[in-house]
């Protein structure tokens, strides 16, 4: 879907994009950074809309720096900022641009009404925009994007500006674009978080530069953990500690859920769940045979996956920048792509 290679695109005073090779296949695709670290320059040079400083890449199989047009045929794109003409409809705003998109009026008319439609608008849509609420606006944003039924949509942070039920709701929007229509994804945020349940890949930027790609399950297959529950008895009255002290001398790694990343399990008031880092097959067997040997109920053992976020947290990122929920308007960038508080 998209190449780059060596990609890089120099500003007087920063480099917004360092070099960067990075191999993008159909699906739904993440691309994530802090504010600044180069997301929406690639965009703008992958729309052939913005010429990069060095190196190539290619979209659709087309070269971004003399098939600009061809790309803009066949891919959609959602800027990230307000861009939408206050005093018209959504409606009449989207059949505006099914027609600079090619489309004769019957079948932008039509192509309008669906989209609108598909991205939850409905009476609203003869209303002028300038009366909408960010999350209308971003479904505008989203239809006129699809409107042309692009094989390929660029979406330049979707989900910024909503509430956490709005960004869940553009995520879930966002999937099926792929899903039911078959349209592949680019889409940008700041967060990991958001990214891991929405992408099928994730590729992560700072600084203009590749930091990683790989699929989302790959981000997070190898750091699995088990959350283990265990029932107390009158020979062990805090089985959570007895077990713990049985494993940890069994040579595995753990820690109580509240204490680790596990807060989903500390917020259910439950101080008897140990996170168990799992290690193959063999870790089940070791918490299976230390609970029986103790004698204690056991009450659950599921696998629990870490979430994207607390990998980056304690390896790539450990400022915590792509996981804290800082909005982009309260951040400025540095050269090289750092935040910093306004
Ligand atoms: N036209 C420009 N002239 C000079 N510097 C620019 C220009 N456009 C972007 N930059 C700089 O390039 C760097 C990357 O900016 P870019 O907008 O691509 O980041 P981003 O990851 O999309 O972040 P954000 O979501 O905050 O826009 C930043 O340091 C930015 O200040």
């Amino acid at each position: 879907m998209i190449a780059t290679e060596s990609l890089s695109k120099r500003f007087p005073r920063v480099t917004a994009l360092d070099r960067l090779s990075v191999d993008i296949t159909p699906g739904v695709t993440g691309l994530v950074g802090a504010n600044g670290a180069g997301k929406s320059t690639l965009i703008k040079i992958l729309l052939g809309l913005s010429p990069a400083t060095e190196g190539s890449a290619r979209v659709l199989g087309l070269d971004v720096a003399t098939e600009g047009s061809k790309i803009r045929e066949q891919v959609g794109y959602m800027p990230e900022h307000d861009c939408l003409p206050p005093d018209v409809s959504a409606t009449e705003f989207v059949v505006h641009m099914a027609r600079m998109s090619g489309l004769p009026p019957t079948a932008a008319r039509e192509r309008t009404a669906d989209t609108l439609r598909h991205v939850g608008l409905y009476e609203e849509r003869y209303r002028p925009m300038g009366g909408y609420s960010t999350g209308m606006k971003q479904r505008v944003k989203l239809a006129q994007a699809l409107v042309h039924d692009p094989r390929l949509v660029l979406l330049d942070e979707p989900t910024n500006g909503l509430d956490p039920v709005g960004r869940d709701e553009m995520l879930g929007l966002i999937r099926r674009v792929h899903t039911d229509f078959g349209i592949s994804v680019l889409v940008t945020s700041h967060l990991l978080g958001e990214l891991e349940r929405t992408c099928d890949h994730v590729v992560v930027i700072d600084g203009g530069k590749l930091l990683r790609s790989s699929s989302t399950s790959d981000f997070t297959q190898d750091t699995g953990s088990l959350a283990v529950e265990v029932t107390d008895t009158d020979a062990h009255p805090d089985g959570t500690s007895a077990l713990m002290s049985a494993l940890t001398a069994a040579g595995l790694t753990v820690q109580p859920a509240g204490r680790a990343a596990g807060a989903e399990y500390a917020a259910a008031g439950s101080g008897h769940v140990l996170l168990v880092d799992v290690a193959g097959d063999a870790t089940y067997d070791a918490v299976r045979d230390a609970v029986a040997g103790l004698g204690l109920g056991l009450v659950r053992m599921e696998q629990r996956r870490h979430r994207i976020a607390e990998v980056f947290k304690s390896a790539d990122d450990p400022e915590g920048v792509l996981t804290e929920d800082t909005h982009p308007h309260d951040v400025r960038p540095h050269e090289g792509g750092a935040v910093d508080a306004a």
